[in-house]
């Protein structure tokens, strides 16, 4: 086992993998030799997701032949890539083919490359295990499915790459040989939870994947429908796609030798980057982007560039329609692959975008970098540093044009991926302007999100900056007492509801030459502008609770909540509310303090949060009357109020009652007097 995660570690396919190690240690593999093959049963996870895709629930059959493509394709780069510093890998034949071979007797199609090849353990661990990021990716929605009934025609799109053979094949065979190893494996299977490993002495170097067809997809033997599937979906790959036709037999050819097979290479077997971009179609685009994102979206923008200067070098780079399932994993790692004059470096250059832009995929192909880089000069190299920061430059700008061209469509992309935007707004200095003009917020005016110079250009006459509220929800923000005092003076409040937005507004104190500030934070800017109705028009206040009374309120309230508040203070932030919590200036919000909680992440600072009060309230004025007369400071209603107004504002924060007990008892005795 330890040889087995040593050498995984070595490969560039290990960093992917590493969340995927403990799966593969609790493999319950039954072992049961016979003779010189061995039969294994596939990983739980396996069984199910074959099962599944046995009884085919995609219309989409056909794409069994560009993952197969993919694959091969894939395999060829490794071993281009390793032969680069141990050329006898190559045992002298660098020439790269994909090949598809029928038998229509036998009813089988076999796609074989030269490529890379695999070892016994590599055949069971990535033919035998959930090895691949969209496999697993498809076997959580199973487990999700399981729980809540997730649709599962959905899971078509993850895509399950090897295993889709199993929707046209009642049988898969591979045969194949690790590069620079002395003899093969054959592994077989007909996908009903077992597979069966046997030496295949004579297997030349690479994979070939024989599958015996099913009755009902006979269609693949014939040469058209290969012809247009490759031409349709795996045009872009760089290495030759050969069919391999059976030989015209010559009439006067009496001979029993074998013909020679006619072969016809069935794609532009040339790198799709390097076309012009002009005769490159859509569909191509989409077909590529596919194949290098793995995805099974269409490309919601796509940036394909030359740039010479200090650095020569192509960029396909592609923004996804959706959402991908990784966005959000503790890596964060942009996955752009390198390529240097076509050959293929690494999947993760993570030097070339930052992370904030993880989820545009595609290639980056540099003439200038030597075959050899290493991973310490990837992360070093100024040139480098150049590149990323002109594909950054580039990308937003295509960003900011797209949000120019067509709003509507923008939001699509900002709904999916504007959350992990917004960590450049903490990361990236240099970007932070740019970035704020392709921001969209969802506010208290607009359910659609709209962007600051919206939001700017709607502030009221006498309003001091740009406010904001964060939370986890926004309609329950949209309604919360925090933000009833702006909307009474029709100012438009940001509702932040990304984890994200805790972090960056700290490191944005403006925008659009405005201030921008928590709604905690307007005291005195807020009493300064009038009340309006629906109409705009000023509104009268309520006479407030003042001077002496007041001061003795908020004596008797703090007497009575002791350590739980740190302060209490009157505020105009309330007009229909008799209270609420907000956290003293200069500590952290609740929403951030339940973030930092949840990431389990210790906090030194004390919860010192403070209740405002509305002195314009009739309850809180009733309570200041009460609160006016002589012995008021052990007077039970006077604390039990204040009790039950705390709780009530910590209901609306979304907590419970600091005392369950307590709370209904308190309520119990209000309404009990009151009826
Ligand atoms: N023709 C092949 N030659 C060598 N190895 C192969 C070949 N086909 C598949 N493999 C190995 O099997 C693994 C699993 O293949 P599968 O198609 O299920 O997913 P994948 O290609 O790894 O997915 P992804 O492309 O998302 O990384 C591959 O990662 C590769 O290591």
């Amino acid at each position: 086992m330890h040889q087995r995660l040593a050498r995984q570690a070595r490969s560039p396919h290990m960093k992917a993998r590493t969340g995927l190690t403990a799966l593969r240690i609790t493999l319950n593999q039954k072992s049961v030799p016979v003779m010189s093959e061995e039969t294994l049963s596939f990983q739980a996870e396996v069984s199910k997701l074959l099962d599944i895709v046995v009884h085919s629930l995609y219309s989409d059959r056909q794409i069994f032949l560009r993952e197969l493509i993919s694959n091969a394709s894939d395999a060829c780069d490794k071993l281009r890539y390793e032969g680069l510093t141990d050329p006898a890998l190559l045992e002298g034949e660098a020439g790269f083919t994909i090949r598809l071979a029928v038998d229509k007797d036998a009813g089988t199609l076999t796609i074989a490359d030269n490529g890379i090849g695999m070892s016994r353990q590599e055949l069971i661990d990535n033919l035998g295990t959930i090895a691949r990021s969209g496999t697993q990716a498809f076997a959580e929605a199973l487990k999700a499915r399981k729980e809540e009934g997730t649709d599962l025609s959905l899971i078509g799109q993850f895509g399950v790459g090897f295993y889709s053979s199993f929707m046209v094949a009642e049988k898969v065979e591979v045969v194949t040989r690790r590069a620079g190893e002395g003899h093969g494996w054959r592994w077989s299977s007909d996908g009903k939870g077992a597979f069966s490993i046997s030496e295949a002495p004579d297997a030349t170097r690479g994979a070939a994947i024989t599958l015996h067809l099913r009755d009902d997809a006979r269609e693949f033997l014939e040469e058209h429908r290969l012809r247009t599937i490759v031409r349709t979906y795996s045009d872009h790959i760089a290495i030759p796609v050969i069919l391999a036709l059976p030989a015209d037999k010559d009439d006067d050819d009496d001979s029993d030798a074998p013909a020679e097979p006619r072969l016809e290479t069935l794609n532009e077997a040339s790198a799709l980057w390097t076309r012009p971009r002009d005769t490159i179609t859509p569909e191509q685009y989409t077909a590529f982007y596919r194949h290098v994102a793995h995805g099974f979206d269409e490309p919601w923008h796509t940036l394909h560039f030359r740039a010479e200067g200090v650095m020569e070098y192509t960029a396909l780079l592609f923004v996804p329609k959706d959402k991908p399932f990784d966005l959000y994993t503790p890596e964060r790692k942009p996955r752009i692959k390198l390529y240097v004059n076509r050959v293929f470096i690494t999947e993760e250059c993570e030097s070339l975008l930052p992370s904030y832009l993880r989820f545009v995929r595609g290639i980056v192909d540099s003439t200038d970098l030597p075959l050899n880089v290493s991973r310490e000069m990837l992360q070093e190299d100024p040139r480098l540093r150049k590149v990323r920061s002109t594909l950054t430059r580039r990308l937003l700008d295509d960003l900011a044009k797209r949000a120019k061209d067509d709003e509507e469509e923008y939001l699509s992309f900002w709904s999916a991926f504007g959350a992990v935007l917004k960590e450049g707004l903490y990361e990236d200095f240099e970007r932070k302007e740019d970035l704020l003009k392709l921001a969209r917020f969802r506010t208290t005016l607009s359910p659609t999100p709209v962007s600051l110079e919206t939001i700017a250009g709607r502030m009221k006459e006498g309003q001091q900056a740009l406010y904001y509220v964060t939370g986890e929800d926004g309609d329950a923000l949209a309604r919360s007492p925090q933000v009833e005092g702006f909307r009474a003076r029709g100012i438009e409040v940001l509702l932040l509801t990304d984890p994200i937005d805790e972090f960056w507004v700290s490191a944005v104190p403006s925008a659009h030459d405005k201030p921008l500030r928590p709604v905690a934070a307007a005291g005195a800017d807020l009493e300064a502008l009038p009340l309006v109705d629906e109409d705009g028009a000023k509104k009268d206040e309520a006479p407030a609770t003042e001077g002496d009374k007041l001061d003795r309120l908020i004596a008797a309230l703090k007497a009575a909540l002791g350590d739980e508040v740190a302060d209490v203070r009157a505020s105009s932030r309330l007009t229909d509310s008799p209270v609420c919590l907000v956290a003293k200036e200069g500590s952290l919000s609740p929403h951030l303090r339940k973030l930092l909680s949840q990431a389990n992440q210790k906090t030194d600072l004390p919860d010192d949060r403070v209740l405002e009060i509305n002195p314009r309230h009739a309850l809180i004025r009733a309570l200041a009357e009460r609160c006016s007369g002589e012995g008021t400071a052990h007077d039970a209603r006077v604390s039990d109020a204040a009790h039950l107004l705390m709780d009530q504002a910590r209901i609306l924060e979304g907590e419970p009652p600091a005392d369950a007990l307590g709370f209904a008892r308190r309520l119990t005795d209000v309404l009990q007097n009151a009826l």
